[in-house]
């Protein structure tokens, strides 16, 4: 996405956090943001103090960016982000984060898929002696944490060969779980089969759709018809309680050796370098802290007008704080937007949401600032 075609789509403005939300006027937006730390860190939550709204570094702001930037000295405005800032929801419970921590064993991590899927290889990088619990949809994953049938949900949110997995963008405003990590996976597809048989008895190969998009170059020299399943794992298993003896999957080694398969072909995707990134959700947030690096993920809707997503973005850029992700959704409860065109009367465009991650922890006072400074473009940040 350009920001000029984001720009355009744009319309009114809040923040995000991952969960249920409701759009509210921004004068009673509550920030409510979900921090998060990669694979490597791990900490543990407690009750967090956001105090300062100092900005310390500002990098050469134009005299329009400036202008909207002196908007945050506004006295009453500062005393009505206090006040907001103030209402945070506050933990209950101290609870430990534990990615990659001593003893997992007790943790069970709700993944989507059967016993061998890559979303399972992606819960057990995390939580390498977790308990995996199998669910049928991405949407009962979040159900499983919710009802405390698991601790933690692990699922896909973007790949590099696809692109961004827009089901569970939605499902994150959907649900109230908290971002508290990021698995990234280096998927190998394989193609695998009965036992004895070749890749050119092969006719036909199941996998996810994506299995099968990221390895297309390989099926279509095999000449082979493609057949959509739920899940990779989920293909395996079919091929082998059915012994059928024509069909080919696409799936991880791990589902070979699970299912009683052959890994007939390795590394079959187009791109060598084929990475999936995980979220790890859990019910309560993790607290941001400074000693390890974190990002911070929101969602925000804009005011309709000329450059209010570059505007947008630039409350980042001001404080040299890095994006790295941009999403954008259309805003499904409220699809279009109806403004006045001088020329035609009434024109309606698609209403956006719009996800981003950036690099900094809320305890920092830039990543404070630029959300404050958010809210005074009109940002409707979405809680
Ligand atoms: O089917 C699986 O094994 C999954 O874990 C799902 C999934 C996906 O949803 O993209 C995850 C990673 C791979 O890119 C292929 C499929």
């Amino acid at each position: 996405m350009t920001m000029e075609s984001a720009a355009v789509a744009g319309n009114s403005f809040p923040q995000l956090r991952r969960g249920s939300f409701a759009l509210r006027p921004s004068e009673e937006v509550a920030f409510k943001m979900v921090s998060f730390v990669g694979l490597s860190a791990s900490s543990s939550c407690r009750t967090c103090g956001i105090n300062s709204f100092e900005d310390k570094k500002l990098s050469k702001p134009t005299s329009e960016m400036r202008r909207v930037a002196d908007h945050r000295d506004h006295r009453d405005i500062s005393k009505r982000l206090h006040k907001d800032l103030s209402s945070f929801p506050r933990p209950l419970t101290i609870s430990e984060f534990s990615i990659n921590s001593k003893d997992d064993t007790k943790v069970r991590i709700a993944f989507k898929g059967l016993p061998g899927s890559y979303s399972e290889d992606a819960a057990l990088k995390a939580y390498p002696k977790c308990q995996t619990v199998p669910c049928n949809e991405f949407e009962d994953t979040f159900k499983a944490v919710e009802l405390w049938l698991a601790d933690k949900a692990v699922l896909p949110i973007e790949s590099s060969s696809g692109g961004s997995i827009h089901r569970n963008y939605d499902l994150l405003l959907r649900h109230r779980l908290h971002i508290v990590g990021e698995v990234q996976l280096d998927v190998n597809f394989c193609l695998l089969a009965l036992p004895g048989i070749r890749a050119d008895h092969l006719m036909r190969v199941l996998s996810h759709p994506q299995a099968l998009a990221s390895s297309d170059t390989f099926l279509s020299k095999l000449g082979v018809a493609q057949e959509n399943a739920d899940d990779t794992a989920g293909a395996a298993q079919y091929i082998a309680s059915k012994r059928l003896r024509d069909v080919g999957v696409i799936a991880s080694a791990r589902a070979a050796t699970i299912y009683g398969l052959n890994v007939v072909a390795e590394s079959i995707q187009d791109d060598l370098y084929n990475v999936t990134r995980f979220l790890v959700l859990a019910r309560d947030p993790i607290i941001p802290r400074v000693d390890k690096p974190f990002k911070t993920s929101i969602v925000f809707t804009l005011d309709e007008g000329p450059g209010v997503l570059f505007k947008a973005l630039a409350v980042f850029s001001l404080r040299e704080i890095n994006l790295t992700k941009i999403e954008s959704r259309p805003q499904r409860n409220r699809p279009l937007r109806v403004v006045d065109d001088s020329n035609t009367g009434k024109a309606k465009y698609f209403d956006y949401l719009f996800y981003i991650d950036f690099e900094a922890s809320m305890v920092e006072p830039r990543a404070q600032n630029a959300l404050e400074h958010l809210q005074v473009l009109n940002a409707l940040l979405l809680c």
